[in-house]
């Protein structure tokens, strides 16, 4: 088993490189395959027959209506292929927007507003107030190149929390620091409690990296990928994952993670499971770990009780954005992924996205040049292009992710958050009410084409797609032919390269982003990819991408029906402590909480409850509100008062 140690080896710097030398030769000298030639057998032969019969065979439905503006000649295709293909070498990262149709004067129209965009870039790299609503700085683009932090007590905040992460996963997993209370004598479980960025990272990152056999697992266990988590407030939901452990429950390690430390679904994810762990007689914070804010409610009650740990998250790193923090790297370390593979595949993207240097080939004639190949070779620019040409610069698309990958299932859930939260604004920077957003949907290919795809190849147009391709089918010397010179792989290939073309024939416009496999460098790559798309493209739409207010609105009004349900509580109970018991309508109950307005919310809470056999209805059925009467099972007589 490989020494934790090992995985978080240092791997090469992550100081920034030099800019890049030169644009990569795909872009303005395509003589380099764009690809690896994925095989010189008849595989690959066979694999294009695949193609031609699925690509055929989809576009046999509607024939292809040509639109005006998107291309369709296949020579010219092919050069508009092979000039806008964008290759980043060292992470053997492609990206195509051949398959989106904007046009040359498009591009330039938005070349000096990417040239703003790039500059609002640098000043939030420098330490700017990019969150101005919050009065924040945006910081992860920091957490994977330090040397970038503008002062240095940032730089050593984010190494040092790096090196405790290695340092203590280290320990976890050698077995050093062990559960007091476990017959395994080390710890065998991880479970995860948080919500929205505290999860869906971490989620994402091990749905896609965790191996068979991570460091935790013992044989004994049916074990998936060592680690479970607890994302929301439901109590079956929780109830099954604590089940799940069973009596592992002594050696499973909760990581409880909230930036804000005060998030009600987490909270009473952490209440549920210690009171799981009172009731199995164990010591929840010998086997408890706390990422949040310093001074957070979480942070202090995660101290007072004397938590197994406690890491830091930083107000200048936005929980959608916290992947590469504690938040994301405790988890994947844990789990015997190598964390420092993950950063080194962001700080290299990030420097691709952060480039505006056009390299010696790039004749330096007019700035309009220059400018122009700031775009064709910037990645995250070319994103934010299509996006913007795609849904008008205001959503009128939807993105459909699609990675033709099991691994990379849960990339869209991710993004849906990164994206939809970063851009779904009501009011841009100058306080225009523009209601803005870009809605991402998809789970994983081929798998969605038995689903949805038959609307998207025929029905409403009201989407552009992102194609995920991982080039490596299975680790080598795995593959197997399923049929004379065709592996389960080259279906995918062809499933996926049909379903592109079916979906263009109909004019139905595509990217497709393309990694040679799922490694902890290219998920860190593409994470970066998009944070920094979708930092571009805010600035496109002149939005903040970095604050959530309408979740506060959300969060408020949940609060509103709990305050509203601890009233009609009262007021039950008042009535059931009566002799003879008084079952109430619904008007009545509203009257005498003072919220006739509120008589429909009453009536939900009251169903609720009696659902789950805390309100009894004495009279009628909750098919009918009018019809019901209800009192309260018992009597609290302490809560009369
Ligand atoms: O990490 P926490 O403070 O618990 O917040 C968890 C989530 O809460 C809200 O939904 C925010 O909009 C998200 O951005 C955040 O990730």
């Amino acid at each position: 088993m490989a020494s934790l140690s090992s995985l978080c080896s240092s791997s090469p710097s992550l100081k920034p490189t030099k800019p890049a030398a030169s644009l990569p030769k795909t872009i303005l000298n395509p003589t380099s395959l764009p690809f690896p030639t994925r095989s010189t057998k008849p595989l690959a032969v066979a694999a294009h027959s695949v193609v031609r019969e699925i690509a055929a065979d989809s576009s046999k439905s509607v024939p292809a209506k040509p639109k005006e503006g998107l291309e369709k000649d296949p020579q010219a295709l092919w050069r508009r292929y092979v000039d806008w293909l964008y290759q980043h070498k060292e992470l053997g990262l492609y990206l195509d927007v051949s398959r989106i149709g904007f046009t040359d004067e498009f591009f330039r129209e938005m070349e000096p507003r990417f040239q703003q965009s790039f500059d609002a870039m640098e000043d939030l790299e420098k330490g700017a107030i990019a969150n101005p609503d919050e009065g924040r700085m945006v910081g992860h683009y920091w957490l994977r190149n330090s040397e970038l932090t503008p002062t240095p007590f940032l730089k050593t905040q984010i190494e040092s929390t790096l090196d405790r992460i290695c340092s203590f996963a280290d320990e976890i997993v050698s077995g050093k620091i062990k559960p007091p209370a476990s017959e395994a004598g080390r710890f065998t479980q991880i479970m995860a409690v948080g919500i929205g960025g505290s999860a869906l990272g971490p989620q994402f990152v091990a749905e896609a990296l965790a191996p068979d056999n991570p460091p935790l697992k013992v044989m004994l266990s049916p074990l998936l990928n060592g680690i479970r988590f607890i994302d929301n407030t439901d109590p079956a939901g929780i109830d099954h994952q604590i089940a799940q452990l069973g009596s592992e429950l002594a050696s499973t390690l909760v990581i409880v993670t909230s930036k804000s430390g005060g998030t009600p679904e987490t909270r009473n994810g952490l209440l549920e499971v210690q009171k799981a762990f009172r009731e199995a007689g164990l010591d929840f914070a010998k086997q408890g770990v706390a990422i949040t804010q310093e001074n957070s409610l979480l942070d202090n009650t995660a101290r007072i009780e004397g938590w197994l740990a406690r890491f830091p998250m930083f107000d200048w790193v936005g929980g959608r954005t916290s992947e590469m923090s504690a938040v994301g790297l405790l988890p994947a370390a844990l789990q015997g992924i190598n964390i420092r593979e993950m950063l080194t595949g962001g700080a290299l993207m990030d420097e691709a996205t952060r480039s505006r240097d056009c390299g010696s080939c790039v004749e330096p004639r007019l700035s309009s040049i220059i400018s122009s190949c700031q775009l064709r070779n910037n990645p995250a620019a070319l994103l934010a292009l299509c996006w913007y040409w795609a849904s008008d610069g205001v959503g009128s698309k939807d993105m459909v992710v699609l990675p033709y990958k099991d691994s990379l299932l849960l990339f869209s859930r991710y993004l849906q958050q990164l994206v939809m939260e970063s851009i779904g604004k009501e009011f841009d920077l100058d306080g225009n009410r523009v209601n803005q957003g870009l809605t991402v949907y998809g789970n994983k290919g081929s798998t969605d084409q038995h689903a949805y795809i038959q609307q998207l190849r025929d029905g409403v147009h009201n989407f552009f797609v992102t194609f995920i391709e991982v080039l490596r089918d299975r680790p080598p010397g795995h593959d197997w032919e399923l049929e004379p010179g065709v592996t389960c792989g080259d279906y995918l290939f062809g499933m996926l390269q049909g379903t592109r073309s079916a979906l263009y024939a109909n004019d139905r416009e595509s990217v497709s982003v393309t990694v040679e496999e799922v490694t902890p460098r290219s998920v860190g790559a593409l994470i970066a990819l998009y944070e920094r798309a979708v930092g571009l493209y805010a600035s496109l739409v002149n939005i903040n991408a970095y604050h959530q207010p309408g979740v506060e609105a959300g969060k408020k009004a949940a609060g509103e029906v709990l305050a509203l349900q601890k009233r009609v509580l009262a007021v039950l109970n008042e009535a059931s402590c009566k002799d003879p018991v008084e079952p109430l309508t619904l008007e009545e109950v509203a009257d005498r909480c003072h919220a006739p307005e509120d008589i429909e919310m009453i009536y939900k809470i009251i169903a609720h409850m009696a659902a789950n056999d805390r309100a009894v209805v004495a009279e009628g059925h909750c098919g009918s509100p009018r019809s019901i009467k209800v009192y309260l099972g018992e009597c609290n007589v302490d809560a009369l008062y």
